[in-house]
């Protein structure tokens, strides 16, 4: 990596480092997918090299999985850990509720299940990923490829009747090809601007026939550690509301963002 980090990139790396703390020797912890979930892998990784942490990742995405090897961590599968003590990963929204839509990177559905089989979920998130309402981000769905146009037509046909504004379903592209998941399924991402009832359209989806799982995670997440651009932390609990305020003095004393700043 070369040059400065954006603001967007300073944000997701104090909410990942403050995250880290709450790693401890001895923890099954499930790691998240994405570029903020990389950071967090990234500070973890750091923590077990330089003062010895000793913890077992659970990666829910390949490309988690040889990050966490690279930098130091011992991954082992989520039916090896069988039950983890916390998760941590990024999201694409969150709201005040803590409810959140997941996915954006296409790995909702081992995120899900790390998340669920956890007794704690971390989300990890830059403040601009904070809404009033969800569903401005487009929200991924996925779906078996066997007859993936008949369940698109499905969910947009279901979708009459809910509560959102926008109705459209596009399947994810990599190029020319569909992207694949993990799991080899596909991705329908939808567009549906505002989501009115975020529970019960979460619960309609999973009852289509095609649909593997949804990217709403509807009281899965405890805490939301939110970063901000000039190294502010904010920790959001779901019983006590805001419980701390910190800033991380990043840019001078963390070895781990100059050297991947430079
Ligand atoms: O759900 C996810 C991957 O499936 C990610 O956590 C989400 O897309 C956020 O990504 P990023 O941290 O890169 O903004």
């Amino acid at each position: 990596m070369s040059g400065e980090l954006s603001p967007i990139d300073k944000a997701k790396f104090v909410a990942a480092k403050r995250a880290a703390d709450f790693v401890e020797d001895g923890m099954r912890v499930g790691l998240g997918t994405g570029s903020t979930a990389a950071w967090l892998v990234r500070c973890l990784g750091e923590m077990v090299r330089e003062e010895g942490l000793k913890f077992r990742g659970v990666p829910t995405s390949t490309r988690t999985a040889e990050l966490a090897r690279e930098v130091g961590i011992e991954v082992v599968s989520l039916d090896e850990a069988k039950w983890l003590d916390i998760t941590i990963d990024g999201a694409d929204e969150f709201d005040a509720n803590l409810n959140l839509i997941k996915g954006g990177g296409g790995a909702l559905l081992q995120e899900k299940i790390v998340a669920t089989a956890s007794d704690q979920m971390v989300v990890i998130a830059d403040a601009g990923k904070e809404v009033e309402t969800l569903g401005a981000f487009p929200l991924p769905v996925e779906v078996i490829p066997f007859g993936w146009q008949t369940t698109q037509a499905l969910i947009e046909e279901t979708l009459v009747s809910m509560d959102v504004l926008g109705r459209s379903a596009t399947l994810r592209m990599n190029g020319d090809a569909p992207f694949v998941t993990d799991e080899g399924n596909y991705i329908l991402d939808l567009h549906l601007n505002r989501i009115g009832n975020a529970r019960q359209l979460a619960l309609v989806l999973n009852q289509m026939p095609g649909v593997v799982e949804n990217g709403l995670f509807i009281d899965i997440c405890d805490i939301v550690v939110v970063g901000y651009g000039d190294g502010r932390v904010e920790l959001r609990d779901i019983n006590e509301g805001t419980v701390e305020h910190d800033r991380l003095d990043f840019v001078e004393s963390d070895n781990l963002f100059t050297d991947l700043a430079d």
